[in-house]
């Protein structure tokens, strides 16, 4: 149980801070350093539990990989391909990232491996990865429901596939692209809405050859001579949102958050809240080969607004936050065309709901749209659980800051999913 606001007043957001280096980015440059040839440093590395699972699965695999969290850094010296025959199971929690990835890696390596995890991806199914896959030739055993746990055979003779995306899935993409990447021919995905694309980014940063126009990419396994590289991680956008939320909700706020990744497949939040007639500065932008800079953010009133299908994968973890941003603004919002959150996502859109009731904001899932009114006034008829998802937990942290009933908040440790240090970094911003 956990209460961040004990002193029954709200406090504004005043300062600047620097978020720890972006969870998506670090998985796919673990499982890049790995798969290369070579010795790959990253720094800005941030250790949460997530990326301390996918580094240990990474290291069972063969990878020598050495941690420095006082530097925030690692060292991975790659198995160019080679992986570990192992004799027991991957365990891999509840890092979807990870599975939806680590499935796409070892399709392409002829031996058997079996992934274990825990209650939420036992009952996530991975029919769609699976089914692609299985047609590039890798074999697949599912244990109960294609959800874990998995028994999985690559191939060293996979074939490329030309896949049409039906559903608008970063993670689905990504493993396709992991197991195209060492196929005999060219695999091609037709794309539906662009959703992230660290995958392609980072690919072909370690030496990959994916083409990425419009609405095709195509990778040529032909072109693949990963090596190891240096990366400097930006900062994690989603992480930063629940601080940017949280300024423009509270009274007298400005802050500014440093060095924050802005890949424009990202940060669809920041066009949400122009649409609801708000502003951020952007400024010290960076180029790189993950795009950087700082975000200045001050409280303003907000209009409601409607999020089209287009917009949904660049904010899809962002999504309890726009949910909670919405409740305050004046006016409805609506998010279109959310199947395949619901798909991906749908403990946690019911979760979402579940626990902003308690609050007093009602917030409606319809077959195709979540509808949020606005003007709700906070209301504490209990206190609230983020049922493990360190997403809800750190939006209800957030939450607290609309009225001045104290509540309680469950499973709050599910912050060190993503961020162990969100409620310390939080404390710096705060004044009462
Ligand atoms: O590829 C990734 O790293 C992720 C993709 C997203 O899921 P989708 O597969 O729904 O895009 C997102 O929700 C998840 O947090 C991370
Ligand atoms: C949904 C998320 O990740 P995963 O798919 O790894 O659970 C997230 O980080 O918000």
């Amino acid at each position: 149980m956990f209460n961040f606001n004990t002193q029954s007043k709200k406090y504004s957001l005043n300062g600047e801070i620097t978020v720890p280096g972006d969870k998506s980015i670090a998985h796919r440059a673990i499982m890049f350093g790995s798969l290369a040839k070579g010795v790959t440093q990253l720094s800005n590395f941030s250790f949460s539990e997530d990326l301390a699972t996918t580094a240990r699965v990474f290291k069972e695999l063969g990878a020598k990989i050495h941690s420095e969290p006082s530097t925030k850094s690692m060292i991975i010296k790659g198995t160019n391909h080679q992986f570990k025959k192992l004799d027991t199971p991957l365990e891999i929690h509840n890092v979807g990232e990870l599975e939806s990835l680590l499935l796409g890696v070892l399709a392409s390596v002829p031996e058997e491996y079996i992934i274990d995890g825990g209650d939420f991806l036992k009952k996530r199914p991975q029919k769609n990865t699976l089914r692609l896959l299985s047609e590039m030739g890798a074999k697949y055993v599912p244990v109960s429901e294609e959800a874990l746990p998995l028994k999985i055979t690559g191939s060293e003779d996979l074939n490329g596939i030309t896949y049409q995306q039906e559903i608008s899935s970063a993670q689905i993409k990504s493993s396709l692209i992991l197991a195209g990447l060492y196929a005999k021919s060219k695999t091609k995905i037709i794309r539906k809405i662009p959703t992230r694309n660290h995958t392609e980014v980072l690919a072909n940063y370690f030496g990959a050859g994916i083409d990425m126009n419009d609405k095709i990419i195509t990778i040529d396994p032909k072109m693949t001579h990963l090596k190891g590289q240096s990366l400097n991680i930006p900062g994690d956008f989603s992480s930063a949102s629940f601080y940017l939320v949280g300024a423009m909700l509270s009274k007298d706020s400005k802050i500014t958050l440093r060095r924050v990744g802005l890949n424009p497949t990202r940060i669809g939040l920041l066009d949400v809240i122009k649409q609801m007639g708000g502003q951020i500065e952007i400024s010290n932008r960076v180029d790189n080969i993950e795009p950087y800079g700082d975000l200045t953010v001050w409280n303003q009133s907000l209009h409601g607004t409607t999020i089209t299908a287009e917009k949904v994968p660049s904010i899809i973890d962002e999504i309890p936050l726009i949910a909670l941003i919405a409740s305050q603004a004046t006016g409805k919002t609506v998010i279109e065309e959310v199947q395949d959150v619901y798909l991906q996502n749908s403990e946690r859109v019911r979760i979402m709901r579940t626990e902003l009731a308690k609050l007093g904001i009602v917030m409606q899932i319809n077959d195709d749209s979540i509808v949020i009114e606005g003007n709700q006034q906070v209301k504490v008829k209990d206190d609230v659980d983020s049922h493990k998802d360190h997403r809800i937990a750190m939006m209800l942290v957030i939450a607290s800051n609309l009225t001045k009933t104290p509540f309680q908040i469950k499973n709050i440790e599910a912050i060190d999913v993503s961020y162990p240090n969100f409620i310390s970094d939080l404390k710096k911003l705060v004044n009462f």
